[in-house]
């Protein structure tokens, strides 16, 4: 019997309209069947999480909320093994990259965005007019309503609590949809909500490809819309709520730039670079895709990064050492592919991978895919501009910091970048100059669940983290009293 993923809705499983297919990465086989939620299942979600607002929920002292979603946080922890084994059969990763990252992140968040809102303060002004009289102003925030939180596949449960625990936080409720690809850690996240008190009918869940996401964005009971996923979707909800003009949180793509200069500590910046190109087999919006490297150090970098990307083990994810996974689906490899083949036309040399692995007979049937490296690419070439978002990056050489510079920021995305130097002047000079929402330096993937995260151009809108997260989860009502 093959496991059936259902819609979470009013703190039930709800049956869709017809199922769909759940597809394990590592071999090809069907994960489990998923309930596609129509237009019906999608209103009930609304009116769910509509009636929760303007029930207990909404009338609910901060303290009450932070209690139960301290709750949740524990409970997520005790569940771990169970999420755990959800997120690995929808995604094929290694078991210490989603014990290390994903599902320990699911935890991390709700306790982050729960400690803001546990201690969060007012603005508030003394004002004094030139006519002497004096008031009192201060803005409360209140939620923004009903939000629906679209999320993509690569780190599935990791970017769901990202947005579902600020929200509940700040006291909203929401209608989730996980990605067609990976629906399982959502889904099972609710029998956790209600385990762990939860009214029913704040958290719900939604199955189904981009129509039911589009079914979400268009909702005339939905408050705002925060999203993660590729550039393009992005500007096709930003159409869907523009008429009724819906606040929008967007982390899209990036093709994220590394610098590194020549006076970098080589065996550090290969080991950082490794990380950063091939994490999660080169799945995550933050990895590197275009390395430029100060000439004097090219070859021996180019060569470090061949050495490293051989040794990465590929395998299944509870196979003893893997460090990489399968790509989320056959048809993404293809799109992986199509680009190494775009890259070839275009004169590249592979320096490794750029091909489908030969794989033992029982995972044919999965989408394997190599680390890849090139060299040769033109800056300008249609593979340097593109996001791939696979284990895949052009190595281009340049002279001057000021080149370098140039090069990262040509892009229309602006999500992250990498500088590999020991100069700390150099650092404290480019670092600012890079036009993205983060800029590290001699590291990657540095993260404070308190610090300010997202992108411009093509990787997005806003900034989720900390108190930013509560800027758009919130509208702020200011009170201004007259005193004197
Ligand atoms: N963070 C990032 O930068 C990510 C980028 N990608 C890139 O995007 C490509 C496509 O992957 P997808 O999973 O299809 O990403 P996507 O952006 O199409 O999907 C992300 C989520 O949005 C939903 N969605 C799709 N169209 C929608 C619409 N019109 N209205 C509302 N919701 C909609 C999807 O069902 C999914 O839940 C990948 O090949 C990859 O290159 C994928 C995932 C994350
Ligand atoms: O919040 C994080 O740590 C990671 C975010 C990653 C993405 O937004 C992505 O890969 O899409």
């Amino acid at each position: 019997m093959v496991d059936q993923i259902r819609n979470f809705i009013n703190g039930e499983y709800v049956d869709g309209v017809g199922t769909f297919d759940d597809i394990n990465p590592v071999d090809g086989s069907l994960a489990a069947q998923v309930h596609t939620a129509d237009k019906g299942v999608v209103d009930r979600a609304v009116k769910a999480a509509r009636d929760a607002l303007n029930g207990p929920w909404g009338s609910m002292s901060t303290p009450e909320r932070v209690a139960i979603l301290r709750r949740i946080a524990d409970r997520i922890e005790e569940r771990f093994d169970d999420l755990l084994a959800a997120e690995i059969r929808d995604t094929g990763k290694p078991v210490e990259l989603a014990k290390t990252l994903d599902v320990y992140r699911a935890s991390a968040n709700f306790r982050s965005f729960t400690d803001t809102a546990a201690s969060a303060g007012l603005d508030a002004f003394i004002t004094e007019p030139a006519n002497g009289s004096n008031a009192l102003m201060y803005a409360v925030r209140k939620p923004l309503g009903v939000v629906g939180v679209i999320v993509p596949w690569n780190l599935p449960l990791l970017l769901l609590t990202w947005k579902v625990a600020p929200a509940l936080a700040t006291g909203n409720t929401v209608v989730v949809k996980p990605s067609e690809e990976t629906p399982a850690s959502a889904a099972l996240l609710g029998e956790i909500m209600a385990e762990a008190g939860l009214p029913d009918g704040v958290y719900n869940v939604v199955h189904g490809y981009g129509d039911t996401g589009a079914l979400i964005t268009t909702h005339p009971d939905v408050d705002g819309v925060t999203f993660t996923g590729e550039s393009k979707t992005g500007s096709a909800i930003q159409k869907a709520v523009s008429d009724r003009v819906l606040p929008v949180s967007f982390e899209l793509g990036g093709k994220n730039a590394a610098l590194v200069f020549e006076d970098a500590n080589i065996e550090e910046t290969v080991a950082g670079l490794t990380h950063s190109l091939f994490t999660n087999s080169g799945q995550v919006c933050l990895c590197t895709e275009r390395v430029y490297i100060q000439r004097p150090v090219f070859d021996e970098v180019v060569a470090g990064l061949k050495e490293s990307a051989q040794k990465l083990k590929i395998g299944t994810p509870y196979e003893e050492g893997t460090q990489f996974g399968p790509l989320i689906s056959a048809k993404h490899r293809e799109k992986v592919h199509g680009y190494a083949r775009l890259a070839k036309e275009h004169g590249a040399e592979t320096i490794i991978g750029g091909e489908i692995p030969d794989m033992p007979e029982e995972l044919a049937g999965g989408s394997w895919y190599t680390p890849t490296l090139w060299t040769g690419l033109e800056h300008t070439d249609q593979v340097m501009r593109e996001e791939v978002f696979g284990p895949v990056a052009g190595l281009i050489p340049f002279d001057t910091e000021e080149e370098a510079v140039r090069m990262a920021n040509d892009t229309e995305y602006g999500l992250a970048s990498a500088i590999w130097t020991t100069n700390l002047e150099r650092a404290h000079r480019v670092a600012p100059k890079m036009n993205v929402g983060l800029s590290w330096v001699n590291t990657w993937y540095l993260r404070d669940l308190r610090a300010p995260f997202g992108g411009s151009g093509l990787s997005g809108i806003g900034r989720e983290g900390g108190v930013h997260s509560f800027d758009f989860y919130t509208e702020p009502v200011n009170v201004a009293i007259k005193l004197a």
